[in-house]
């Protein structure tokens, strides 16, 4: 399963060991890819079966279902997952990232990379995930990284062909990671746009969510295509004004991710959103949904920081007032579509 080695890489070096936190879709799927690349991969989570299944029969039946794992250590036990970790990969929902990884600061090994899959913007701080990862395990850039792009968890789970991007501010440490998870069936490609590649992550879970609302009130193609490419608009403004690189917005984790997550009935916040343009109450949709959908609790993040600089996001807002109960989901087409006339590249 794995991609051949570098010419450079040492062909008797000791596999890289990784430690992934968060036994969930995601967290389980990463860890299989790192395992395929040959690396010993530790997976920890809170449910003792769950690791326990992981550790003697490679098996997830919880989160991945059917899915038989290549062999991975399991625990409960963040102490024996950190251990001699020089990766750590972080796979909790983004509201519990802070107080997870702050019980395990002590723990992590002084030169590990911390790398982050997750896709959300912390409520009340308004901050992206490697900003959380730094602030709580005081870690400078080129020890944290972010890897994020059309990855289902599902599909990757089947070892279907996809891509991905890992970003950090040091490129050297984006390979280092992207060496540990390249496999056959998953690419990454390096970015130094640390702030454009999460944005995209986060806010395509809004968007996300506004196209399965439009699918559960009936509407087409025409409306999801719309959404998607209003959407990029909307992701690219904040971003810019974040300043993130404008090329990132065209690649995997934007466009790319993007189009998976509007189009696919595997993505969680696509499924919850369409629960809810079905008729179902955001409390029924959240349950009905299963899984962490980070667009719910991330909108409210989102917009804050759009309001602080001054970026229109029209998509943004309006999903934040039909979750919030302000706005009739039966009138957020109309209020989009009535929005005043303006030029489709005036930005
Ligand atoms: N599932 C997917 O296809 C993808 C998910 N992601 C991102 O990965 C992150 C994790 O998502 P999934 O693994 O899919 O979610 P999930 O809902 O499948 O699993 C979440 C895991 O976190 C654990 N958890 C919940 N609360 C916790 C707490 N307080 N402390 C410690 N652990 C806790 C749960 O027990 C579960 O094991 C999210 O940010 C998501 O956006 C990124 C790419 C793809
Ligand atoms: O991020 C994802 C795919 O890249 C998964 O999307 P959901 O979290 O909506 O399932």
């Amino acid at each position: 399963m794995s991609a051949p080695a570098p010419l450079s890489a040492p062909l008797t070096a000791a596999p890289t060991k990784v430690a992934v936190l968060g036994a969930g879709s995601m967290g389980t799927t990463f860890a299989m890819v790192l395992a395929d690349a040959g690396c010993d991969v530790t997976l920890w989570g809170r449910d003792a079966a769950v690791l326990d299944a992981v550790d003697r029969t490679h098996r997830n039946e919880k989160y991945l279902p059917g899915v038989q794992l290549p062999a991975m250590h399991g625990t409960t036990d963040p102490a024996v997952a950190l251990q001699g970790a020089s990766i750590v990969v972080v796979s909790v929902p983004s509201q519990v990232a802070r107080a997870t990884l702050a019980s395990m600061k002590d723990l992590v090994e002084p030169d590990a990379v911390v790398v982050s899959l997750m896709k959300g913007v912390e409520l009340g701080t308004d901050k992206r995930m490697s900003q959380v990862i730094a602030e709580v395990l005081d870690l400078p850039d080129e020890r944290v990284a972010i890897v994020s792009g059309p990855n289902l968890a599902p599909e990757i789970a089947e070892r279907q062909p996809t891509a991905t991007v890992v970003a950090s501010r040091s490129e050297a440490t984006a390979q280092r990671v992207a060496a540990a998870c390249w496999t056959g069936y998953f690419r990454p490609y390096t970015n130094t746009d640390v702030v454009g590649v999460e944005l995209c992550g986060a806010v395509k879970n809004i968007i996300a969510l506004a196209a399965g609302m439009a699918q559960g009130r009936g509407f087409g193609w025409n409306t999801i295509a719309t959404l998607i490419t209003r959407g990029l608009v909307e992701i690219t403004r904040l971003g810019l004004a974040l300043g993130a690189d404008a090329a990132t917005f065209s690649g995997l984790a934007g466009m790319g991710d993007l189009t998976a997550t509007c189009a696919s009935p595997l993505s969680r916040n696509h499924r919850l959103g369409k629960h809810f343009g079905e008729g179902l109450t955001l409390e029924e949709a959240i349950a009905a949904t299963g899984g962490t959908a980070e667009g719910v609790k991330s909108s409210q993040s989102v917009l804050e920081l759009a309001r602080a600089h001054d970026v229109e996001m029209p998509i943004t807002a309006g999903v934040v007032d039909v979750l919030a109960g302000k706005l009739p989901l039966s009138e957020l087409a109309a209020t989009l579509l009535a929005r005043p006339q303006k030029s489709e590249v005036a930005g």
